[in-house]
């Protein structure tokens, strides 16, 4: 299978804002795994932001702080993530939803990762946050991880957040939410009832995530989503083994 796996700044960080070593060592062990069953792997990672803080030390007042913790942050963040992977030749991939909209720019895209993927390598993905104020501003790394697994043709999407699944509400709000298996097509009625509640660091919240799942669908790809602090989540879910999660049906193009 060709699989797309999105890493949430809340699978990364820990409630400081810094990225936390031992999430990347715990995930990077995964993804050495699904590599070994000779699956197609591309990551699209948040966390520069987090990485820039454990870095600097200063916390982000505005999107332009952001914008520059992410810049020092992403060389560490694909650091931590090449320390854990020290025999997978990493590769660093800044995208902006725009480049996947202009028609050369998605060429070169398509075909880099492409040839990346023959080679054995590992792309890992990040938005490119000093040009995307908007995407970094509502957490356009869900819907960009889609995007990329539509110009891919991937297989599958996998969302990794510090939540198991959909609910019926926010559960970090409501005790009573209902936790929701199988979302069969994300519909606008569910995309306006899921608005921008989210973890102390994350961005976009719920609503990003079923965008995504909802882009991932047009293109016929199904998508999960899980809580990336299950033991050996990514092995479960790709073995299909039974899990707590969110499964979102894939549907054919143009139905
Ligand atoms: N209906 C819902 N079901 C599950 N989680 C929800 C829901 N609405 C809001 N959330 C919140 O979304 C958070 C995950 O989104 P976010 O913080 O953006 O994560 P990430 O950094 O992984 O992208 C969860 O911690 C949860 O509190
Ligand atoms: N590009 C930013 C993350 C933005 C984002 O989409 O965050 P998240 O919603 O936690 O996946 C970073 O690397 O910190």
């Amino acid at each position: 299978m060709r699989i797309v796996v999105k890493i949430g700044t809340s699978s990364l960080c820990g409630d400081d804002g810094r990225l936390m070593d031992a999430r990347v060592e715990n995930l990077a062990r995964q993804i050495a795994w699904t590599r070994k069953q000779h699956h197609e792997l591309i990551v699209v990672s948040s966390g520069a932001v987090g990485a820039g803080i454990g870095h600097t030390g200063k916390r982000p007042t505005n999107v332009i702080e952001k914008q520059a913790l992410a810049a020092i942050g992403q060389t560490y963040l694909m650091q931590a993530y090449q320390r854990h992977l020290p025999d997978i030749s990493l590769a660093q991939i800044l995208l902006t939803r725009q480049d996947l909209e202009h028609p050369a720019r998605r060429a070169n895209s398509a075909n880099t990762i492409q040839r990346l993927l023959e080679w054995g390598a590992l792309p890992i993905v990040n938005e490119n946050d000093t040009v995307a104020h908007e995407e970094i501003r509502i957490g356009d790394n869900d819907t960009l991880a889609a995007r990329v697994a539509g110009l891919i043709q991937a297989d599958l999407l996998i969302l990794l957040s510090d939540v198991d699944g959909l609910y019926t509400e926010d559960p970090r709000q409501d005790p009573d939410a209902q936790h929701i298996a199988t979302v069969p097509w994300v519909s606008a009625e569910l995309l306006n009832r899921h608005t921008a509640s989210k973890g102390p660091w994350g961005t976009g919240g719920m609503h990003t995530k079923l965008l995504a799942a909802r882009i991932a669908q047009e293109h016929g790809i199904p998508t999960i989503l899980a809580d990336s602090s299950t033991y050996g989540i990514l092995q479960h879910l790709i073995q299909g083994d039974p899990m707590r999660a969110t499964y979102f049906l894939s549907q054919p193009e143009n139905s």
